[in-house]
């Protein structure tokens, strides 16, 4: 439901568009097919568009033709019908003349074709325009993930834009986290919680600008009334293989339990704990030779990359709801 609101939130942001015209050299590519004109080869950036709809006949040609007819290149085009349930899903990347193929005009001609289907998601980014997500992370006193993320972030492979960091632990400002995140102007927000205040309006107060949240080991259980006034995504990983081992220490869980395979989770935030729709899982193999300490560290290890490979699949538009607590993932 909330990640619906978000795809459709973004999808209002994007109709509401970037009209500009820009033409990003950075990261745009010249079509070496044939070319319109051998005067001027036009640049061309990237788009990409996700489709959900009820299954019918022709959604895919009448995607394509909406691309095709403004000069859009398709570069790849994934598609999802599942048997025995009525619906459709298609994410499609593709090249285009930003000239040619205004960002309003784009998100205007994409928006005829999800009405014409009564689409409950339909969502178009041209990441090169259109303003990278507004994000904040919370944590408690761990900072693996936080760490990994900041550095992920950093060497560009996560294209966000990290508005906050919220703790409920305070940190020395002579830390390695912290210093960076001064370095880069990120604010870090210490409130303290407690069992009796969470202090959740503050924390709203905090990230409403963002466009969806990310629990990096932020170990306080978000109430409804949080979630609802938030509205929009919330992305947690779970240094576990859910649906095994919910709750708190699931690495002590998992070595009590003696299993062979450890992993770590990324899912939707939902009200239950540990329930939400699963987005990213990684396993590694443990034996008898591992003790706790090596649990730990595997799923410390499996937590960072898992939580970082689920935002970097958000971002590009590959997640989008399945039935009531699943996802596709393209
Ligand atoms: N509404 C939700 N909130 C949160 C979720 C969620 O799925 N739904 N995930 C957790 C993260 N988490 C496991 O990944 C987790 C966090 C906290 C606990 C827990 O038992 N917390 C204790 C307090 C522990 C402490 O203060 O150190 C508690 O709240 O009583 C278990 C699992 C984030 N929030």
């Amino acid at each position: 439901m909330m990640m619906m609101m978000m795809m459709r939130r973004i999808s209002e942001r994007a109709a509401t568009g970037f009209s500009k015209n820009l033409i990003l050299r950075s990261s745009a590519s010249r079509f070496h097919g044939e070319s319109l004109d051998s005067s001027v080869s036009p640049v061309l950036i990237p788009g990409v568009h996700v489709f959900h709809c009820q299954d019918a006949v022709g959604i895919v040609a009448k995607l394509s033709d909406c691309i095709a007819a403004k000069g859009g290149n398709i570069l790849g085009y994934d598609v999802f019908v599942p048997e025995n349930n009525n619906v459709f899903y298609s994410r499609s990347e593709f090249i285009f003349d930003p000239v040619k193929w205004p960002r309003q005009q784009m998100s205007e001609d994409f928006q005829a074709i999800a009405q014409r289907y009564g689409a409950m998601n339909s969502v178009v980014r041209v990441p090169s325009i259109d303003p990278k997500y507004k994000i904040a992370l919370l944590l408690s006193k761990q900072d693996h993930c936080l760490v990994e993320m900041l550095h992920r972030w950093q060497d560009g492979k996560l294209p966000v834009d990290i508005t906050c960091v919220i703790s409920n632990h305070g940190r020395a400002s002579n830390t390695h986290v912290m210093r960076f995140l001064e370095r880069h102007g990120i604010p870090y927000h210490y409130v303290a919680t407690t069992k009796d205040n969470k202090r959740e309006d503050e924390i709203l107060e905090l990230v409403k600008d963002t466009d969806f949240l990310v629990l990096a080991r932020y170990m306080q259980i978000l109430s409804g009334k949080f979630l609802k006034g938030y509205g929009k995504d919330v992305i947690n990983i779970h240094h576990g293989l859910l649906p095994s081992f919910k709750g708190g220490y699931p690495a002590k869980q998992a070595f009590d339990a003696g299993v062979k395979l450890i992993g770590a989770t990324s899912h939707f935030v939902t009200e239950e704990l540990d329930a939400g729709p699963i987005i990213e899982q990684m396993v590694e193999s443990v034996s008898h030779r591992d003790n706790l300490r090596s649990f730990v560290q595997k799923s410390e290890d499996l937590e960072k990359k898992c939580l970082t490979k689920a935002i970097k699949s958000y971002c590009e538009l590959r997640v989008l709801p399945y039935g009531t607590n699943k996802t596709v993932v393209f």
